[in-house]
């Protein structure tokens, strides 16, 4: 007789992974391009202003204010320029009432000077004078120091993502060195005698392990650092000293297939021979229903689903939390949003349903559809899949128009330029 397990709603499951797992923090310090893509480890402050000093935006004239405040094209005022500067060079000296410095963009603004007329507005004479026709009222065309960031403006928080915009912040900054959380390490094991390497031709009966590499790639989104620990034919022996293995050399242990009730799956075996603390085995969710959860000594222990898309979402629900959370990152889940579903799914379903889908959008509204066959064993509707559709359980099933909850995956991209262009004036 099967044994008949019992369904945890999917939130309840997300929170005693949570409460009952841990894997911990650790920090080290990397250098800057192994930083990127990474997770601080600390907040940061601003150790000094930014722009550091005042300088000019443009290509220009440092000038003094006060000497065109009569200037027009009546009264033409004539400066000296007495001197050139380009970004990185500094004017030596100060600059006295008639005088002015020929300055580019990102140089800084000479002593005595307190504002900037771009070359397109002055007129350059050939003794060495240039002629303004028009008062530059104190503070024009000046970026002026610290209006970026202050001095001791906390600049980015433990647990952010070092994406572009943080890594530009960090070498601002001078983070030669980016202290950050330490990648936690998630063993892979892939369980059935029908599984092939990745490399090898189809026989009879035989199918490639493609969860592994598939979860390979949900840990490094997530984070975490993939540790491939191969495939095993459906055999306890052999399954549970690889699995003993990885409990010792790596922080989150991963197996995938033979956790349902099969006659081969070991998944419940090896929970028991392990001394496992089960935290749960049935989700009411599909797919992934079958998604087991335990600790050994401490250490969380996974038995996904062998198929793919129960696979797939038991990795995105249950152990990526884990891994952000020892990341300390800010977002440890998938992000929600909603949209309007395109199709029926007019079967009622007691479990949660997760259908993975493409998200469009039409006339401002966003829209979302199945991405392939909706089987727990379809690939193909994986790699096409931007979102999953959270299709709650309990209801009578769900009709197109419908406004639902979808969980972003991955990075989200459009394949064409999304705005339109205004004209542009020849002015401007
Ligand atoms: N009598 C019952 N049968 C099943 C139940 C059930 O409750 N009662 N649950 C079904 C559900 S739901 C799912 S999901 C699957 C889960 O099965 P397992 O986790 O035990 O996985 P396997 O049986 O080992 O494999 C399922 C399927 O996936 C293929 N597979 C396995 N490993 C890989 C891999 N590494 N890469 C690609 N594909 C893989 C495997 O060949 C099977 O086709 O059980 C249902 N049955
Ligand atoms: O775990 Mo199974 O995919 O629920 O369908």
């Amino acid at each position: 007789m099967v044994e008949k397990r019992l369904p945890l709603p999917i939130e309840e499951a997300v929170r005693r992974v949570l409460q009952e797992m841990d894997v911990p923090v650790r920090t080290e310090s990397v250098p800057f391009l192994d930083a990127t893509q990474r997770f601080l480890a600390a907040d940061l402050v601003a150790d000094h202003d930014v722009p550091p000093f005042d300088r000019s935006p443009y290509d220009g004239y440092a000038l003094r204010s006060f000497d065109t405040a009569q200037a027009s094209r009546t009264n033409p005022v004539r400066l000296k320029t007495v001197g050139e500067i380009g970004a990185g060079t500094v004017f030596a000296g100060d600059v006295k009432a008639g005088e002015t410095v020929r300055i580019m963009t990102g140089a800084k603004i000479p002593n005595g000077c307190d504002a900037v007329a771009m070359l397109e507005v002055v007129k350059e004479e050939s003794d060495g004078y240039i002629t303004v026709v028009r008062p530059f009222a104190a503070n024009t065309n000046i970026s002026f120091q610290g209006e970026d960031t202050r001095k001791g403006t906390p600049l980015v928080k433990k647990g952010s993502y070092v994406h572009p915009g943080v890594a530009a912040l960090l070498a601002t900054f001078g983070y030669n060195y980016v202290p950050v959380a330490v990648q936690p390490t998630v063993g892979i094991l892939s369980m059935g005698s029908e599984l092939l390497e990745v490399g090898a031709p189809l026989t009879p009966g035989k199918i490639r392990n493609s969860n592994a590499y598939m979860i390979a790639a949900q840990v490094r989104q997530a984070g975490g650092q993939p540790v491939m620990y191969g495939q095993l034919p459906d055999d306890l022996k052999l399954c549970e000293q690889a699995v003993r293995n990885m409990l010792e050399e790596v922080d989150i242990v991963i197996t995938t297939g033979g956790a349902s009730v099969g006659d081969y799956d070991l998944v419940p075996q090896l929970i028991e021979t392990l001394g496992a603390k089960q935290i749960f085995n049935k989700v009411a969710m599909r797919p992934g229903s079958v998604t087991t959860a335990a600790h050994v000594g401490g250490k969380p222990f996974f038995g996904l689903s062998g198929n793919p898309g129960a696979c797939f979402v038991g990795c995105e629900l249950f152990v990526r939390p884990l891994i952000r959370r020892s990341l300390q990152a800010q977002n440890i889940h998938l992000k929600k949003s909603k949209a309007i579903l395109a199709v029926d799914f007019p079967k009622p379903n007691p479990f949660t349903r997760l259908v993975r889908g493409i998200l469009s959008e039409e006339d401002g509204i966003h829209k979302v559809a199945p991405s392939g066959l909706d089987k727990s064993g379809s690939v193909i509707s994986l790699a096409e899949a931007d979102v999953l559709i959270m299709l709650p359980g309990g209801t009578r099933g769900y009709q197109s128009g419908m406004e639902v909850d979808i969980l972003l995956l991955g990075e989200q991209q459009g394949s064409e330029w999304p705005w339109k262009s205004v004209a542009v004036s020849s002015k401007s």
